[in-house]
């Protein structure tokens, strides 16, 4: 597939084992190509009445997969991850399509994506519950039981792999779920969708259904739907969880960040250079847990701001599906004056541009209408510019420079958000005790932005609350029943 060639030919929502239009509409959305600015697909939203069909479907499907052991749960989900992973390179192409990172990074994404349905897979067998003792030859119980019907809402970011990490620790535990993707990004799920019925859950087990703010509101409000993972901004966040705080919903709330990434005067410059373009470049900026306030200890200022401008301007910049593209289109117009328009502050607010923060129009005609723009590095900038306080989301890493440890854990932490930090160094004291000090809830060490699916993933303060990933979240996904059994005779207080 080359760029500039897909469209959408079919339907996008999936019910009951299958693609279908929806029944009802709350609207119409375009899907784009950022490479080209081309439009891939025009859909209907999911109206009331079409979300209530995939609930339902649900539900249905609920009966039948909750009743299967842990490992016939397994052995399904493994199938599904070796489908996805025979598929590679024809999902990483849609997603490049739809999302605009570049073909090298969306074949990272999948490869995180199969992983973790086999992770899950290997979880879904060991899951049980104790068995306590009681007096008398008494004993009690527990049970892990699925919720239900669980929501998954998504991103644009990471199309294919928020789907993933949602629905693998669901099904694991014996849920189903109804997913609704970004309108930005519909394409992916629906392979996720097949590639599931393919693998053999029961038809309903996974629907997905395509809409917007209404379309998500139908499913959070939904009588029949036991729980909402949401992925996505802070305030959208915020509605999801006064609506499920109405229906007494468990929410998992995976939100923004503005992370810090410390690099100390002791570092292993390479590899802290390597480290702060993992931490604000993937996905073209694009990336939730991104260390865009990069604290560089006084001493090696200069040098490594010279590295990491260099390294930077070589990214290659251009058509995603090419094979040396490292840096695609941002995900849409809009998006991308967004992100130019908090460079334009920033240079207001006394920042220098070191390089890029500009347009960038690729040789190849067919791209001229895409969303591209230079990664930008900005300094001269204080903590208390907009640049270094708000999430920009686009490839936009603020330096600022730092004394001492203290000084910079204080400066690091001070921010509503809590979603990732990071710290180069080669004193191993120092690392664990700052990884310690640090409020967030992943904290890299001498690396950035690695997402191995055994590890949890989740925000302190306003980045959210619950864990994706890990062994934890199976708790995010179901419940406990205690069984208690008496084995002698009632002794009634009447
Ligand atoms: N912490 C994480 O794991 C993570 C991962 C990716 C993205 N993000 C965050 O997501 C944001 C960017 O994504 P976005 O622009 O798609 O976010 P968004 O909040 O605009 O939309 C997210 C999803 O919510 C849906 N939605 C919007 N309004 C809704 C409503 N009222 N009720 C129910 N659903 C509604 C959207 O259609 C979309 O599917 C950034 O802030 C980024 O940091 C976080
Ligand atoms: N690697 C996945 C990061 C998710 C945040 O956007």
């Amino acid at each position: 597939m080359r760029t500039g060639t897909f469209v959408v030919s079919q339907p996008l929502n999936y019910r009951g084992g299958a693609r279908v239009d929806p029944v009802d509409s709350s609207g119409t959305e375009k899907a784009f190509e950022p490479a080209t600015g081309r439009v891939i697909a025009t859909f209907t939203c999911s109206g009331e009445k079409e979300v209530n069909l995939a609930v339902q479907e649900a539900k249905a499907a609920f009966k039948i997969w909750s009743q299967k052991s842990g490992m016939e749960r397994c052995r399904v989900l493994l199938e599904a991850a070796r489908i996805i992973r025979e598929r590679r390179d024809d999902i990483a192409t849609m997603e490049t399509i739809n999302n605009g990172k570049s073909i090298f990074e969306a074949r990272l994404d999948i490869d995180v994506s199969w992983q973790c349905l086999e992770y899950y897979a290997g979880l879904a067998g060991s899951m049980a519950g104790e068995h306590i003792q009681l007096p008398g030859g008494s004993f009690g119980y527990t049970r892990r039981e699925p919720l239900g019907v669980c929501v998954g809402i998504g991103a644009w970011n990471y199309p294919f792999q928020i789907a993933c990490w949602k629905s693998a620790p669901a099904l694991a535990c014996g849920n189903a779920m109804v997913f609704k993707p970004s309108p930005f990004t519909p394409v992916s799920a629906l392979l996720l969708a097949g590639i599931y019925t393919e693998a053999g859950v029961p038809p309903g087990l996974f629907n997905v259904v395509q809409g917007g703010a209404a379309t998500g509101q139908f499913l959070c409000q939904h009588h029949d739907v036991a729980k909402v993972s949401f992925t996505g901004s802070v305030p959208t966040g915020t509605k999801i969880i006064e609506m499920s705080a109405k229906g007494i919903k468990p929410v998992t709330l995976e939100l923004g960040g503005k992370s810090p990434l410390i690099i100390f005067s002791d570092c292993d410059m390479e590899n802290a250079v390597k480290g702060a373009l993992m931490a604000n470049f993937l996905t073209q900026g694009e990336v939730c847990c991104n260390g865009t306030r990069v604290f560089v200890q006084k001493e090696i200022l200069d040098k490594f701001t010279e590295e990491v401008v260099k390294q930077t301007q070589r990214i290659k910049i251009g058509d995603p599906l090419l094979e040396d593209t490292r840096m695609g289109p941002l995900i849409n117009r809009p998006h991308l004056e967004r992100v130019l328009g908090f460079i334009k502050v920033a240079k207001e607010q006394g920042a220098k541009v070191l390089c890029g923060g500009d347009l960038y129009v690729p040789e190849d005609p067919k791209l001229k209408d895409g969303y591209y723009m230079r990664p930008c590095i900005l300094t001269n900038c204080r903590d208390d510019m907009t640049c270094v306080k708000e999430e920009i989301f686009g490839p936009v890493m603020s330096i600022l420079s730092f004394d001492t440890e203290a000084e910079v854990l204080e400066r690091a932490n001070d921010t509503t958000f809590g979603l990732a930090a990071g710290v180069f160094t080669r004193d191993i004291q120092r690392a664990h005790r700052v990884a310690a000090e640090l409020q967030a809830g992943t904290c890299f060490i001498n690396n950035y932005n690695v997402s191995p699916v055994e590890l949890p993933f989740g925000g302190y303060k306003k980045s959210g609350f619950g864990r994706e990933n890990g062994r934890v979240t199976i708790e995010y996904y179901s419940q406990l029943k205690t069984v208690c059994v008496e084995m002698g005779d009632v002794e009634s207080a009447f």
